[in-house]
């Protein structure tokens, strides 16, 4: 085979604005055997990623195998199995109606048999769920696989507080990075255009190219025309943000919902921006100031998420309707989940943990509103004490 026919290009069109990243034209040489891909998750976001790739691995056959499994976490609907009606009718009905899926998306209900001989596993699950599908599945992944963790959350536990691809990586052995950006789920799988960040560490054990995962087959793995994607080294500043923008947005909800409009929202986000940066220095010092302006998984994240995702959602309805969160959440989202929920109560565990609670006013508020029935009237008055405080 010639040199060029041995290579394959994806260009975006998308501009490299002098940040030191991925090029935006990949060149990727075939590879030595086709990269075999599983999915495990089929929510919202998972079942449109689960979209993103099996496009991907239709379309480049040099690089990946065609045929995609997705995970699915088995459910009757009206008499019928989830993984039928996507086998058969190609829609998934519950988390993503009205998308038509990929023919070379396979569900299935076996957790095992959808990772057997996988080379590449993209975790797409909501959090909570997370140390169940790991302790499941160890045993039953080989040391080479590679992972991409779509989660937003973290970790707490005995050994602190984790991102949640190091905790995969704890668990089961096998290199993980993160994929994160302003992406809400419906209207990537509609197409209609948006940027992510995807970081990746290239691990000691690295077979080479054209034999192992590295940052051109990530390109080539999710990039899209209408899903453009950048590829960093920073791990821990796009998870920081991907799980703590949930919680600023749970803020911004209750200010919306008592009716106080854009300049509030604002405040909220300014003062949430502040505290995600603040984390990540204190906690993941590894992390880089730059991923949160620069990349979409950092402030853009924070944008779109306060403007129309389901944190933000739950939050105006607990405003609105003085219902608790987890009535609000059912109500609304029809077993979709809302991650700040959860995240605002393991940052608040985490941070009492290590005395640093003064130092987040925003996510104590958060935490107190949700938790504890605060009045979200006060949230002012409790971001702006704790800020005396900390003078
Ligand atoms: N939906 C969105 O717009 C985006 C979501 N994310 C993140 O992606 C992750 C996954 O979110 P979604 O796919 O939207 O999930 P989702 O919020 O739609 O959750 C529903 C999923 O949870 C599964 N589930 C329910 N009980 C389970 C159990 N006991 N064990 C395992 N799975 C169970 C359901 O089968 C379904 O697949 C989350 O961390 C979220 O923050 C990231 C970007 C965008
Ligand atoms: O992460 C998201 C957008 O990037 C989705 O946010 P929600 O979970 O609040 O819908």
């Amino acid at each position: 085979m010639s040199a060029a026919a041995d290579r394959l290009n994806l260009t975006s069109g998308h501009l490299n604005a002098g940040r030191k990243r991925s090029s935006s034209s990949v060149s990727l040489k075939a590879v030595e055997k086709p990269f075999k891909v599983t999915v495990i998750g089929s929510g919202n976001w998972g079942t449109t990623i689960a979209k993103v790739v099996a496009e991907n691995c239709k379309g480049y056959p040099e690089v990946f195998a065609p045929l995609v499994q997705m995970w699915v976490f088995e459910e009757d609907i009206n008499g019928e199995k989830l993984t039928e009606i996507i086998n058969t009718r190609h829609q998934n009905v519950k988390y993503l109606p009205g998308i038509t899926l990929p023919d070379n998306l396979v569900a299935n209900p076996d957790l095992i048999d959808s990772v057997k001989d996988v080379d590449i596993i993209v975790f797409n699950i909501p959090h909570q769920f997370l140390p169940r599908i790991c302790s499941q599945l160890k045993g039953h992944v080989n040391p080479h696989v590679r992972a991409i963790s779509c989660l937003k959350g973290f970790e707490v536990g005995a050994k602190g507080v984790q991102l949640l691809s190091s905790y995969i990586t704890e668990e089961l052995g096998i290199q993980c990075g993160a994929l994160s950006g302003a992406n809400i789920a419906t209207e990537v799988a509609q197409e209609h255009w948006s940027e992510t960040t995807v970081a990746y560490h290239i691990p000691k054990d690295f077979r080479g190219e054209g034999k192992d995962v590295d940052h051109k087959v990530l390109k080539a793995l999710f990039h899209r025309p209408y899903f453009h994607v950048s590829v960093i080294e920073d791990v821990a500043g796009i998870s920081i943000c991907g799980a703590l923008k949930n919680v600023v947005a749970l803020g911004c909800g209750f200010v919306e919902g008592l009716g106080w409009g854009n300049n509030a929202s604002a405040a909220i986000q300014r003062v949430g921006l502040g505290e995600i940066i603040r984390f990540g220095q204190m906690f993941f010092p590894e992390s880089r100031e730059e991923t949160y302006y620069q990349e979409s998984a950092g402030v853009a994240d924070l944008i779109t998420t306060c403007a129309g995702g389901r944190n933000v959602k739950v939050a105006r309805l607990m405003a609105t309707s003085g219902k608790d969160a987890w009535e609000c959440e059912k109500e609304l989202l029809n077993g979709q989940s809302a991650q700040g929920l959860i995240t605002c109560k393991e940052v608040h565990e985490w941070l009492e943990t290590c005395g640093s609670v003064e130092d987040f006013p925003l996510f104590e508020a958060v935490y107190q509103i949700v938790y504890n029935n605060y009045p979200m009237k006060n949230l002012p008055d409790m971001i702006e004490e704790l800020d005396l405080h900390e003078d």
